[in-house]
């Protein structure tokens, strides 16, 4: 079984529609910080709410008892009642008993379908996954006033063909006989937690409903069935969530408005102190002493099931990435602040990517190395969607063929409206070195409505093929030229951000290669970089990996360090560690002497003679002859 240590960052989190949210429950401790000391002044008012409601309530004195009556060998029957691998004979009671543990699974077939013959009444029951049409006949379901229709997702195209024939055999005792309704060879096409992590099964949910009746609030209900996990597991609700006892207990609230909700004994001290829980859909997690370490589950979510009188909703594509809600509060300090952006004349900047721990990031040049675990990779894709565009080198686009979009359930092409969440893929191709080609995945993925059209930024004296100009635009891309590329210093960095600045793009993410990345980390253009967000896997990749490391800079003979600061760890999934940072220059704004005369503090005005330009045509004057904005001050100070 898997149990993580409860934590302020561990949160259950839930599906719906296409978003991913924490629970709002009393159990969910956003606002209590690491130390268990409470936030004030919270902007989240739907938290407050929440808290306000449950942050009133009487204890109930005696509550030393089970929530439980599972009866016996639950779990090896609800298996076997899945399975039917053989046929089974039980008492009618036993039935009754046992069938509501595994209604989750088998709904009962049309009444035509029932059969009355000398052994009794037969019914065919059908699993829940057979494709509708087949099994149960639409009926439309009343909208409760006043209750916030679900969004749902329309379940994953998995269908399954098993039956089940149960016989109610009469005499010379009531007695019920379950066989397959369907050849032997026939299986579900999914195992039994597939099942309960779509639906809760009606003897679950009977126990949160009894507890619901007597006027206990829902988060103190899932804590105390959470007290008895091997009773809860064999019981089918390893999958339960406090939005499932809110849900149980809504139709009661309406009835007892006024009715103040108690809490079970130790209910309180259990909000922020060390209780167990798990995370549904996590890996197995070893309790670790005090660990945050965020296990999260970043699949696509769970499929809701459908409910008939719903419009079909698209089915999500594979690969479907999700970031839950409760692993974004840890980067916020970090994204792209809409207020702070508006004040300067550039786009924000972060530098992400993920390395070992010698500082490669690929393994040979022009090898492509997975380095992030999953959830490390869907951060990397909700950093993706909190950026105007995305940023590699072309030795990166060549070696990767990257996707650079955001794979995010609720992206454009992930369930989302057209290109929402979607950043721009940018590529510095400077000597035109990229073959075009409507076959590269970034096109592929334009072309599938997943991504933005790439913009593509050439050098002076170099040009796209026609060909290649003309397949990007159909792609909605672009390809721009531009001269602010110096033959000995190469690339200048804050005239090319000043670039995107005013063609629209206020924030961008910097993933690499080596290069890109260890050019920008040089103390020249730390007052352009805003963010830093690295991800550390426990490997070493040898000294022929690509290595992403800047200059060693000097003020005068004395070699500096490029320091880090307002400095946050965090450990994600199994091993990686996630490291968001500043750079030191960056938070003081004031650039180290020596450098200060080579970096301009305000962004150049527009060209005013086109020194760019995104139809490809270079406009300005030739690679011989840098900009005057590119390399006007002498370069910065070289090492002895
Ligand atoms: N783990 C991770 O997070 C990531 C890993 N990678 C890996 O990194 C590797 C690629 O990195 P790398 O080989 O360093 O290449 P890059 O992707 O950094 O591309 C380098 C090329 O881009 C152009 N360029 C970049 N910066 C400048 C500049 N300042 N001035 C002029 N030209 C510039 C040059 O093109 P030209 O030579 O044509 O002039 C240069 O050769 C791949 O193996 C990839 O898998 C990449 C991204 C992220
Ligand atoms: N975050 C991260 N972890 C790794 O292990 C990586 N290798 C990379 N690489 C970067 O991601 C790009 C691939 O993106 P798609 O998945 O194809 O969209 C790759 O080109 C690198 O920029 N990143």
């Amino acid at each position: 079984m898997a149990f993580v240590p409860q934590t302020p960052l561990q949160k259950e989190v839930h599906y719906e529609g296409n978003e991913s949210r924490v629970d709002d429950q009393s159990e969910d401790d956003s606002d209590v910080n690491h130390d268990g000391v409470k936030r004030t002044g919270s902007t989240d008012t739907k938290h407050d709410k929440v808290h306000e409601q449950e942050d009133n309530y009487t204890i109930e004195a005696n509550t030393d008892y089970s929530l439980f009556s599972n009866p016996p060998n639950l779990a090896n029957i609800r298996q076997q009642l899945f399975d039917l691998k053989a046929e089974m004979e039980m008492s009618d009671t036993d039935f009754e008993q046992y069938f509501p543990f595994v209604d989750n699974v088998w709904r009962k077939s049309r009444a035509g379908e029932t059969q009355k013959d000398h052994d009794g009444i037969t019914e065919i029951y059908c699993c829940r996954l057979k494709p509708s049409g087949q099994a149960k006949t639409p009926t439309s379901k009343p909208h409760v006033e006043g209750k916030q229709q679900r969004r749902k997702r329309k379940r994953e195209e998995k269908t399954c063909s098993m039956a089940m024939k149960v016989t109610f055999i009469e005499s010379p005792s009531k007695r019920v006989r379950i066989t397959r309704a369907v050849g032997p060879d026939e299986k579900h096409t999914h195992d039994l937690d597939y099942m309960d992590a779509n639906k809760r099964n009606s003897a679950i949910m009977d126990v949160a409903r009894r507890e619901a009746h007597r006027a206990f609030l829902p988060g103190s209900i899932f804590w105390k069935m959470q007290e008895e996990p091997e009773k809860m597991e064999e019981a089918g609700g390893k999958f339960m969530k406090v939005s499932d006892v809110r849900n149980v207990q809504y139709p009661w609230r309406q009835q007892n408005m006024t009715v103040e909700l108690k809490a079970h004994a130790g209910y309180s001290q259990g909000r922020s102190g060390p209780r167990i829980r798990r995370l549904s859909g996590s890996a197995p997690a070893t309790p670790q002493n005090g660990e945050s370490t965020l296990h999260i589950p970043v699949g696509a979510p769970p499929p809701a099931p459908q409910q008939p009188s719903e419009p079909p909703v698209p089915s999500l594509p594979p690969g479907t990435l999700n970031y839950p809600e409760l692993a974004k509060d840890f980067l916020r300090p970090y994204l792209p602040y809409i207020p702070k952006i508006a004040t300067q004349q550039r786009p924000h900047i972060t530098l992400t990517w993920a390395t070992s721990l010698d500082s490669r990031i690929a393994l040979l040049p022009g090898i492509q190395t997975a380095i992030s675990g999953p959830e490390t990779k869907a951060m990397t894709h909700f950093l993706r969607s909190q950026h105007d565009a995305i940023l590699i080198g072309v030795k990166t686009a060549i070696s990767d063929d990257p996707g650079l979009n955001c794979r995010l359930a609720g992206a454009g092409g992930y369930g989302g409206p057209q290109h929402a969440m979607q950043p721009r893929p940018i590529i510095i191709d400077p000597r035109a070195r990229l073959h075009i080609h409507p076959n590269m995945r970034l096109l592929r993925m334009a072309a599938e409505g997943k991504a933005r059209g790439p913009w593509v930024v050439v050098g002076p004296g170099h040009k796209l093929h026609p060909q290649a100009v003309q397949t990007l635009k159909l792609h909605g891309g672009e390809f721009l030229q531009i001269n602010e590329i110096h033959p000995e210093y190469g690339l200048d960095w804050e005239a090319l951000f000043s670039i995107f600045h005013r063609e629209g793009i206020k924030s961008i993410m910097i993933e690499g290669g080596g290069k890109v990345l260890s050019e920008l980390l040089k103390h020249r253009y730390a007052h352009c970089i805003d963010s830093i967000v690295i991800t550390i896997a426990p490997t070493f990749m040898g000294k022929n990996g690509v290595e992403v490391a800047p200059d060693t800079h000097y003020e005068g003979n004395q070699p500096i360090q490029t320091r880090l600061t307002d400095v946050k760890w965090q450990p994600m999934g199994q091993s990686d560690m996630v490291l968001c940072a500043h750079l030191e220059q960056t938070r003081h704004q004031g650039l180290l002497p020596g450098i200060q005369e080579f970096s301009r503090q305000q962004a150049p005005p527009p060209p005013a003679n086109g020194q760019y330009s995104t139809n490809g045509m270079a406009q300005g004057p030739p690679p011989s002859q840098p900009h005057p904005h590119t390399y006007g001050p002498p370069g910065p100070p070289r090492p002895p």
